[in-house]
């Protein structure tokens, strides 16, 4: 499991570039059923363009999918003490996940802010983009990826508070269905004293949002 967690890790980097994307998912059987989706809507999946095809698609969802097999909790292993026990916030990370409704992908950004707890664990800024991409390559709905990343925070680093707040688009509602391009999806986890107290929250908020004044 071990090997298999840090070969996704790197997927999610996108460094793989190989035979060893073959490990982590089950790429014959991916290949027969997208070869059978072709087939049923009426494609040939023998024409010189889509040979390849049903190959290139199932390696394309063991990357975008390798959030499966990544343990959310080590991403936030190399946390360490810092005296600091005011918010910290990282904004406008970039979220690219799947709608496990249609398989169809939602797109946005994630706003990613916690109050060390006081054991003083801070993590490495970066790690908080990691657990986005943990938590959105995987098939999803935009409530659990903005819960999922909050609830991780707050056991991993045992903060005061946290704070998640997640704003997608998703193609489900504007290329197909309801077809309704630009409207997005905010969703918001609060947890400990960002979730009790009213004032620490509303700050956290005008931060998050980019106005201090
Ligand atoms: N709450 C929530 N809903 C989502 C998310 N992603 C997609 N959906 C919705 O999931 C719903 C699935 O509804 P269904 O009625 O089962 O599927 P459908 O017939 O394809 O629905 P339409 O999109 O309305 O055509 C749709 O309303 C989608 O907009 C998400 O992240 N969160
Ligand atoms: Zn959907």
């Amino acid at each position: 499991m071990a090997e298999l967690d840090n070969l996704a890790a790197r997927l999610i980097d996108g460094r793989i570039n190989g035979s060893p994307v073959e490990d982590s998912v089950d790429l014959p059987r991916i290949e027969a059923a997208v070869r059978e989706i072709l087939e049923a809507i009426g494609e040939d999946p023998d024409r010189p363009g889509l040979i390849e095809t049903p190959r290139r698609v199932a390696r394309a969802y063991a990357e975008l999918f390798a959030g499966l097999r990544v343990d959310p909790s080590h991403v936030l292993k190399t946390s360490f003490d810092e005296d600091h026990n005011e918010l910290i916030l990282v904004r406008e990370i970039e979220v690219q996940s799947f709608c496990e409704h249609h398989l169809l992908p939602f797109t946005g950004i994630a706003h990613v802010g916690y109050i060390p707890g006081i054991s003083g664990q801070v993590a490495g800024l970066s790690k908080l983009a990691r657990l986005v991409e943990v938590y959105s390559r995987r098939p999803q709905v935009q409530e659990r990826l903005t819960s999922q990343i909050a609830d991780q925070l707050d056991q991993s680093l045992e903060a005061r508070g946290v704070i998640v707040v997640v704003e997608c688009e998703h193609m489900c509602m504007s290329m197909r269905g309801i077809r309704k391009q630009g409207a997005k999806t905010v969703t918001s986890a609060v947890r400990g004293i960002l979730q009790s107290d009213a004032r620490t929250r509303a700050e956290a908020m005008s931060l998050l949002r980019g106005t201090t004044g």
